[in-house]
């Protein structure tokens, strides 16, 4: 799939903009300040249903009251148009026209991998960076996943709120747990199938770019159990624990995904530059489980990879993403190597050309 077209209307720093990509590589240039990132993050939107780095109101174009992000997604021959408006007063999709409930009805249209050079270190940060991530990647390719999330996560808000209250809710919160359970080992047991998988691309493909020396895994840790009865069991045992925390804490909302090398956890060995490999390693073993495992090749947003790696690697890397991806975006300050790319946008000041 790739992104035909793409409008704007107060988006940042974009007044008004409307333009038409190609698939292929696509060089998105211009110095420092000028919206390559918001361009970006525009796409992104459609992909996630949110920014990836700000908040809805910090989106809207200073002076502005409300931004719209439009887009006709091309897949196989078919079209379809998605958007998002926001205001202060709310917001909400459209899928063809047509106004939807939530965006998680429209999750999957726009198939997406992202990169930014800021993501080592949110990913290597607090465990719930690491969950969000997979969540994201994993909602795209299965509705049933997605689904699980949103039943749990529902759950999961009932059950804090009463584990706040003051009179006995025992029986309630039994009722709450044995749904947690259920929920929680069907989202446990596709992160780890997932991971399996995962883990295997990875290694192939670090054999093949040679970013890390050594075997790589990405292994998952729950936080105390994996399968239905495990869970409900282990719920009950600490419920006590988590009356007193007046939080819910144990399930797949506080399970982490850690990345070794050779054995040795990177989060806590890894040099900035091996987390960067593993971080691009896994993003393009997400592209690749897309396109082969789901059947859709994914849109991929890379943002400032020159200033990440050296040529032979930003090439070797590029050439992967676009085997598995109809539709790479790469944004640069230079307009270096122009004839690598099948488009080329220059940004100036929220204007293209
Ligand atoms: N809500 C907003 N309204 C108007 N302009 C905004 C808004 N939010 C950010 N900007 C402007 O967008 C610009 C930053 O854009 P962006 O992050 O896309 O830069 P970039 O081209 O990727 O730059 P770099 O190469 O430095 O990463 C800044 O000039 C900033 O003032």
């Amino acid at each position: 799939m790739f992104v035909d077209r793409l409008q704007l209307l107060n988006f940042r720093n974009y007044e008004e903009l409307l333009i038409d990509f190609s698939p292929g590589k696509i060089l998105i240039y211009g110095a420092n300040g000028q919206g390559k990132t918001n361009l970006i993050e525009a796409i992104y939107y459609l992909v996630i249903g949110k920014s990836f780095r700000g908040k809805d109101n910090s989106l809207i174009r200073f002076g502005a009251e409300s931004f719209q992000i439009g887009a006709k997604i091309s897949k196989n021959d078919q079209k379809t148009t998605l958007g998002v408006e926001y205001s202060v007063k709310g917001k909400f999709f459209l899928k063809n026209g047509q106004k939807q409930k939530s965006f998680s009805s429209i999750l999957g249209n726009l198939k997406g991998v992202l990169f930014t050079p800021d993501e080592p270190v949110i990913f290597f940060g607090f465990p719930a960076n690491r969950r969000k991530a997979l969540d994201l990647f994993l909602a795209q390719t299965s509705k049933t996943y997605l689904l699980n999330l949103i039943y749990y996560q529902k759950v999961l808000t009932n059950k804090n709120a009463l584990l706040k209250q003051v009179w006995n809710v025992d029986n309630l919160i039994e009722a709450w747990n044995y749904k947690l359970a259920e929920f929680g080992a069907e989202i446990i047991k596709e992160r780890e199938k997932c991971l399996k998988i995962l883990n295997d691309i990875i290694n192939e493909l670090n054999a093949q770019l040679r970013f890390l020396p050594g075997k790589i895994e990405a292994s998952y840790k729950t936080s105390g159990a994996d399968d239905k009865e495990k869970i409900f069991e282990l719920l009950k045992q600490k419920y006590t624990e988590e009356k007193d925390k007046k939080q819910a804490l144990f399930g797949p909302h506080r399970d982490d995904l850690n990345f070794y090398v050779n054995g040795r956890d990177l989060k806590i060995f890894g040099s900035q530059g091996q987390k960067k490999g593993a971080l691009l390693l896994f993003k393009l073993s997400q592209a690749v489980y897309m396109a082969k495992v789901s059947g859709e090749k994914p849109v991929v947003l890379l943002d400032d990879l020159y200033s990440e790696f050296d040529k032979e690697k930003r090439e070797a890397l590029e050439g992967f993403f676009l085997k598995y991806s109809d539709q790479v975006f790469i944004t640069a300050t230079e307009p270096i190597d122009l004839k690598n790319y099948h488009q080329v946008v220059f940004i100036e000041n929220g204007k293209v050309s």
